[in-house]
C-alpha cells in the first residue's frame, strides 16, 4: 500500500480558496497512491478560531466538491483532512471527509475531542460523539483528529472495530512537537496498528506549527518523518504486518476488561 501525507503550509498569505486549488491539485499529483491523508482544517488553520465563522461550510460545501473531483481524478482514497462544517442548525463541527477512488463521498467524522480548554476550538465548535472506521479493500482505517491523539479510549474503541490504520490529521503547533511523535508511537505500539499522522506546516494566528507528520509501524518503529516546510511524505508498507504483529505478540488478547473500581 502506497500512502502519500500532504503537509500542506496554512500561511496567513495565501487566501483560503487559493489554498484549496493547491490542495486539490497536490492530491491530484498523488495519481498512483492508494491512500492521501490531508491535515486538520488545512483551508483557515486549525488556530484561526477567529477565521471559523466566515470559512465555515455546509458538508457539501466547496471544500467537498474540491476534494471529491479530486480524488476521483487521482483515482486515490482520499482523507481530505477536516473543515469547519456547519450544520442545519448553525453549529460548527470540525468535520473530516473521506472520499473513495471514485469520488463518492465514504465517511465524515466529526472531531470528538475539541481543543482549548475554555476558549477556542472547544467553545467555537460542537463535539462529534461518533468513532469512525472506513473500510478498504484490503485494510480498514480507523480515524482521530488531532487532539484526540491523547485520549487512548477512542483508539481502542476504533481498533475493536477492526480498525488497522489510524490515520490522524492534526494542526499540531511546533511548541508540544515532542508530544506529538510520542503519542502517534505510542498509539502504534498500544494497538499494534499502523499510525499515518498528517500535520501542517507554515504559522497561522501567531501558532508555528509542527509540521514532521509521521507514519508509524504496528512495531512502534518510525517508517517515515517529514521535516517543518511544506512536504509529501511518501511511504510503502504492508498492511498485512498487522494480523502478524498481533499473532506473534498477542498483547491485545490479554486485555483485561471491566475492572473493579480503584480501592482506597
Ligand atoms: O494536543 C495538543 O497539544 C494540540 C492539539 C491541537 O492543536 C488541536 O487539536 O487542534
Amino acid at each position: 500500500m502506497r500512502a502519500s501525507l500532504i503537509q500542506i503550509a496554512v500561511n496567513e498569505d495565501e487566501t483560503v480558496e487559493a489554498r484549496r486549488v493547491r490542495a486539490a491539485a497536490l492530491v491530484r499529483e498523488q495519481a498512483g497512491a492508494d491512500l492521501v491523508v490531508l491535515p486538520e482544517l488545512w483551508t483557515t488553520g486549525a488556530f484561526a478560531y477567529e477565521e471559523f465563522d466566515a470559512a465555515a461550510e455546509p458538508l457539501r460545501g466547496p471544500t467537498y466538491e474540491a476534494m471529491a473531483k479530486a480524488a476521483g481524478d487521482a483515482g486515490v482514497w482520499l482523507h481530505a483532512g477536516s473543515v469547519p462544517e456547519r450544520d442545519p442548525g448553525g453549529r460548527i463541527y470540525n468535520t473530516s471527509l473521506l472520499f473513495s477512488p471514485a469520488g463518492d463521498l465514504a465517511a465524515s467524522y466529526r472531531k470528538i475531542h475539541r481543543f482549548g480548554f475554555d476558549k477556542g476550538e472547544a467553545v467555537l465548535m460542537g463535539a462529534g460523539r461518533e468513532p469512525v472506521t472506513v473500510r478498504l479493500p484490503e485494510t480498514t482505517l480507523g480515524v482521530a483528529t488531532c487532539y484526540d491523539l491523547r485520549f487512548p479510549e477512542l483508539f481502542r474503541s476504533l481498533v475493536d472495530a477492526g480498525a488497522e490504520i489510524l490515520v490522524v490529521p492534526a494542526g499540531w503547533p511546533e511548541r508540544r512537537r515532542s508530544h506529538w511523535t510520542l503519542l502517534a508511537q505510542a498509539r502504534a505500539v498500544e494497538n499494534q496498528a499502523f499510525v499515518l499522522a498528517c500535520g501542517t506546516a507554515g504559522a497561522h494566528a501567531g501558532v508555528p506549527q509542527a509540521g514532521h507528520s509521521i507514519v508509524v509501524d504496528p512495531w512502534g518503529e518510525v517508517l517515515a518523518e517529514a521535516g517543518a516546510d511544506e512536504e509529501v511524505l511518501t511511504v510503502e508498507f504492508d498492511p498485512v504486518r498487522v494480523a502478524r504483529t498481533r499473532e506473534q505478540f498477542p498483547a491485545l488478547k490479554d486485555r483485561v476488561l471491566g475492572l473493579d473500581p480503584p480501592r482506597g
